[in-house]
């Protein structure tokens, strides 16, 4: 066992293909890592409320925190180096450490930090929050500068202007996050209200009242109003918040344990992450989640009908929703898929290469991708996580469900979000081979 494992350990050396038998399946309690988007933005708020380092995370076994928890770690210490020293972050594959980061340092008084990270990183769209960090602080002196594409380079002012920041939301919510906990670094600094004015749609809305439910539990006043979101107060509270199981990372395990009849811990059914919503939306495909004592939670139920989900309130759980469409009887609709081509893959491609290497089909119109499970199942199939650390996840859940081995190039990718995950696979019983 421990010798299947031993290029996918957290820290080993990196493997090129994982075979993937899930011929005997066990049921067991599976355990999710802590949320990334969750410590995310736990960790900024705690280092701007003097909680730091942040309590909960010193309990979570170092090995097993996602790698872009580290990555936000790793930056806000940097910013916590006495003034004049040069900070150079590595933000590796993390779109969200990166961009919190990117106002963070804006934000930090005479703070000058180099930020780099992978080509794809680089690639991913980030103009608009560099622009709005221009309008708003630049007149004071801010100089942002990119590289090609690294470094990005941060020089912040000591002084401020006018309060607000103006971002468009249809790309990603992660700049109005950033924002925002910039803004209550300001409100902090200068005691007065700051502001984010989104223009126009706002995609992937939850992650932004996710940002806006940790300000508030850390003690931060935040109005909403017609796109508007104004830090206006701090209060610290009584006792610091709890950190949750991540609901992106349920997600594969709820589905493993409805074929293993097993159950999942840490489902904590009053988080507010968007990828909860994978419990209502297995309902329409005839599955349905059982919660059972302290946060445990299983899932029953046979399949009858397929799904349909939109990328604009859960992008994150699409590529694992497409999996699951391949095991029901009829087709799925997922909408506004556009948004999927902008992460750590092209994973609208990478979710029709899956379906396609699964022997199902899958029809594109517009932003709206139907997918058609095939009418029997493959006897394996391959996939390249083309290192898309879901993209990796997902097709194992897949083989899971459906019982049909698979070959997965590029297996360690895993680490961003699930160090542990294929420790995980291993006690359902699934064989791992290198
Ligand atoms: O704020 C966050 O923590 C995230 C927001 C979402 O991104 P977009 O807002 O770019 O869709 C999501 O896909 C990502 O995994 C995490
Ligand atoms: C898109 C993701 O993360 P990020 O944008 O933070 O890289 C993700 O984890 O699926």
């Amino acid at each position: 066992m421990a010798r299947a494992l031993a290029g996918l350990d957290p820290g080993s050396a990196p493997v090129t293909q994982l075979h993937v038998d899930p011929s005997h399946l066990v049921p067991e309690v599976l355990t999710p890592p802590i949320s990334k988007s969750d410590a995310q933005r736990a960790l900024v708020l705690a280092h701007l409320t003097g909680s730091w380092p942040l309590p909960v995370l010193q309990e979570e076994p170092e090995h097993y925190l996602p790698a872009d928890v580290r990555v936000l770690r790793r930056g806000i210490e940097a910013l916590r180096l006495p003034p004049g020293t040069v900070r150079d972050v590595d933000c590796a594959d993390g779109g969200a450490p990166f961009r919190i980061l990117v106002t963070q340092s804006a934000v930090t008084p005479g703070a000058h930090v180099r930020l780099t990270g992978t080509p794809r990183l680089g690639e991913r769209p980030h103009g608009p929050l560099f622009e709005s960090l221009r309008e708003a602080l630049g007149p004071s002196g801010l100089v942002l500068t990119e590289g090609h594409p690294w470094p990005v380079e941060i020089r912040a002012p000591t002084a401020t202007g006018k309060p607000v920041f103006r971002v468009p939301g249809a790309q990603s919510s992660q700049y109005a996050s950033s924002l925002l906990l910039g803004c209550a670094a300001l409100y902090l600094r200068e005691r007065r209200p700051w502001s984010v004015e989104i223009i126009g749609e706002l995609t992937s809305a939850g992650y932004l009242e996710l940002t806006v439910s940790w300000l508030r539990r850390f003690g931060f006043t935040v109005l909403e109003r017609d796109g508007r979101f104004e830090v206006t107060d701090y209060r610290a509270p009584e006792r610091p918040p709890a950190m949750p199981g991540d609901w992106s990372s349920l997600g594969y395990l709820l589905l493993i344990s409805w074929r293993t009849g097993g159950s999942v811990e840490r489902a904590d059914l009053s988080s507010a992450h968007p990828d909860q919503a994978l419990v209502q939306l297995v309902e329409r495909a005839g599955l349905k989640a059982i919660p059972g004592p302290q946060n445990t939670l299983r899932m029953t139920g046979t399949a009858q009908d397929g799904l349909v989900a939109s990328g604009k309130e859960c992008p994150d759980l699409l590529p694992t929703l497409a999996a699951l469409a391949c095991v029901l009887p009829r087709p799925s609709t997922l909408s506004d898929v556009g948004i999927l081509r902008l992460k750590e893959s092209d994973r609208l491609e990478g979710i029709r290469t899956l379906v396609d290497a699964f022997g199902g089909k899958t029809v594109l119109d517009g932003e709206t991708l139907t997918i058609h499970p095939p009418t029997s199942h493959p006897p394996r199939f391959s996939m390249d996580s083309k290192g898309d650390h879901r993209q990796a996840m997902v097709a194992a859940t897949l083989s899971v469900v459906s019982g049909v081995p698979l070959t997965l190039t590029g297996p360690e990718c895993v680490e961003k979000s699930f160090p542990g995950f294929w420790r995980q696979l291993e006690r359902t019983g699934v064989r791992l081979t290198s």
